[in-house]
């Protein structure tokens, strides 16, 4: 269990001994009761605004979630508190809109970095400061995925702090921001799957700590046809359990390899 003070955290009500080290991080508190059934064990630890946190194991695997509401605001509040109670590993398990033509709805898309269109980790560092995940992350949900067989792609996200205008939507009556479309066919031209809001500022803040963070997300939205289902909710839940799971297997191999980080020439036991 993660211990780093004995404070009870302002927002999210949690405390010393309350979450596992790696914590799960939907926007959506109501997707939290969807990723603890993938669990073997779970109990509420914490609930107070959009921020409930569940702790239990998977797979002999200590495992925390935090919902954190929309936006990268709120995101980066849970990543402070959660960071401040010991946390040392974030997994975002979002939803998003593709805005590539070869993504489908129900596909994952694990980010491995993020352009940083929320103004929130311009608060922490300079824009030119990237948002990356931690490949250790990425690789645990490749793994994940790969061994769920779900469709998946690894890619650069954009994260931004509106749904509407910012993502090249029409808002209220049609409006349309002066950049908005034109953003959306820019981002899309330099290959970057995805919209979502939250991915950039805590992989930015976990990077700015030392700490690690990854995301992986579901595709709701076909923004090359305006299409919108949720379909495959599911996946990201099972794909970031397992990951965690992964993710303990690798640690305790570079422990008993003697390494810093996860490379090539350590072999994983996935069984
Ligand atoms: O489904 P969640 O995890 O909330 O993620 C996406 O959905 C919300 C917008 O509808 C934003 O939070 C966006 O990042
Ligand atoms: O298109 C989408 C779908 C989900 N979340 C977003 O931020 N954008």
């Amino acid at each position: 269990m993660a211990d780093e003070t004995d404070a009870v955290q302002y927002h999210l009500e949690v405390g010393p001994n309350d979450v596992a080290e790696t914590v799960l991080l939907p926007g959506d508190t109501e997707r939290v009761d969807r990723i603890i059934g993938e669990w073997d064990d779970a109990e509420e630890v914490a609930s107070h605004r959009e921020y409930r946190t569940v702790t239990g194991t998977y797979d002999e695997t200590p495992i925390s979630v935090t919902s954190t509401g929309i936006g990268s605001p709120s995101a980066a509040i849970a990543v402070e508190e959660l960071a401040a109670v010991g946390v040392e590993t974030f997994i975002r398990v979002g939803s998003c809109g593709t805005i590539q033509p070869d993504v489908e709805i129900g596909d994952l898309i694990i980010t491995n970095g993020a352009v940083r269109r929320e103004g929130t980790s311009t608060e922490y560092v300079r824009d030119t400061y990237p948002a990356v995940a931690d490949h250790e992350v990425v690789t645990a949900l490749v793994a994940a995925a790969e061994r769920l067989g779900y469709e998946y792609h690894v890619g650069v996200t954009a994260s931004t702090d509106s749904f509407y205008a910012g993502q090249g939507r029409d808002g209220f009556e049609g409006f349309q921001s002066p950049e908005g479309r034109a953003l959306y066919e820019e981002l899309r031209d330099v290959n970057v799957l995805n919209f979502e809001m939250e991915a950039s500022a805590i992989c930015t803040l976990a990077s700015i700590y030392g700490l690690r963070a990854g995301a992986v997300c579901t595709v709701y939205a076909d923004r090359t046809n305006e299409e919108f289902r949720v379909e495959g909710q599911s996946r990201a839940a099972e794909t970031a359990t397992l990951a965690t799971a992964l993710l303990a297997k690798m640690d305790e191999t570079k422990r008993a390899a003697g390494a810093d980080r996860w490379h090539a020439g350590l072999s994983l036991n996935l069984d």
